[in-house]
């Protein structure tokens, strides 16, 4: 028997960078949390402490922002796809690097009606993500978005399910529902326009969240994935993780009042946690796309 170095990768978590572009007097803000790591041949470091492969994390951070001042920013996954290229293509005993960006949201602020240069306030929540792995030269790209609360009041019903002996709950033809949508979903290659794609997926999901009348948290979950795909022959394959965040009508009978579907109980636990992946049978292979992504079926 013999005890053996298995897969490891090190570098630099949560790296909060905020660029501002000074194109004049109208400033445009990006808001990032980067996360670096690195893949290759570090078994003398873990093995016996020799450090002559290793590029410190201290030097990922600058990376981070070097780049941010030398190259500017501008998509997401555009800036994850060159540090990557950088960390994995420029030093010796590198040869991958996953690039982790989550993107804050900051709205314009409207003074009378008009935009201001250079004020903004934060969208509450809402995040895009970008996980960019490199591979011996070759990039892999699943963007996303977390924290995307959605309601729809009505246009939503549950009945039909299995029951056995502990089954309590009533059918309904018409309920309140609503999910916190996590999604990440793989492009197919590396050279896209990133944001029109977020900007198209982000609308498949949200509109298909609000026509469609709903069967079940699942038959939503399925549709919605479906849209972002059929819109863009660039997504291949779509994980969607989406908590059923009950609303429970209060039951006002003690009080001589009716209740029709008017008062409820938003309830925060526990809740259906519903999570799948609709995908192309002929997508491309993911290589190691998902490798240390958790959360996802
Ligand atoms: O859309 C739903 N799917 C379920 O699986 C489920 N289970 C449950 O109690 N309520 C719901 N709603």
């Amino acid at each position: 028997m013999a005890i053996v170095l298995g897969p490891n990768q090190y570098g630099k978590a949560e790296v909060r960078l905020v660029h501002v572009a000074r194109n004049g007097p109208v400033h445009q803000i990006t808001d990032l949390n980067v996360s670096t790591a690195l893949r290759g041949d570090f078994a003398a470091a873990h093995l016996s402490g020799d450090n002559a492969h290793v590029l410190t994390t201290d030097a990922q951070k600058n990376t981070v922002y070097a780049f941010a001042r030398e190259h500017g920013i501008g998509q997401i996954e555009d800036f994850a796809i060159r540090l990557g290229h950088h960390f994995a293509g420029s030093l010796p005993g590198i040869d991958g690097a996953r690039i982790e960006i989550e993107q804050y949201r900051w709205d314009r602020i409207q003074v009378d009606g008009v935009p201001h240069d250079h004020a903004f306030s934060r969208s509450a929540g809402e995040k895009r993500t970008t996980v960019v792995t490199l591979d011996r030269g070759t990039a892999f790209v699943v963007s996303g978005l977390a924290g995307l609360v959605l309601l729809k009041s009505t246009g939503s019903e549950f009945s039909g399910f299995l029951r056995d002996r502990y089954t309590t709950l009533p059918e309904t033809t018409d309920r309140i529902l609503a999910t916190e949508v996590t999604a990440r979903w793989r492009y197919a290659q590396s050279d896209l326009d990133f944001g029109r794609l977020f900007d198209g997926v982000r609308t498949a999901l949200v509109s298909t969240f609000a026509s469609l009348h709903s069967l079940a948290l699942q038959q939503t979950l399925y549709r919605m994935g479906e849209a972002a795909l059929t819109a863009h022959a660039d997504v291949a394959e779509i994980r969607l993780s989406m908590p059923n965040k009950h609303h429970f009508l209060v039951d006002l009978e003690p009080f001589g009042l009716d209740n029709p579907n008017t008062v409820y109980y938003a309830a925060d636990r526990p809740y259906g946690k519903i999570e799948g992946t609709v995908l192309r049978d002929d997508a491309p292979d993911p290589g190691p796309s998902w490798l240390t992504l958790p959360g996802f079926c």
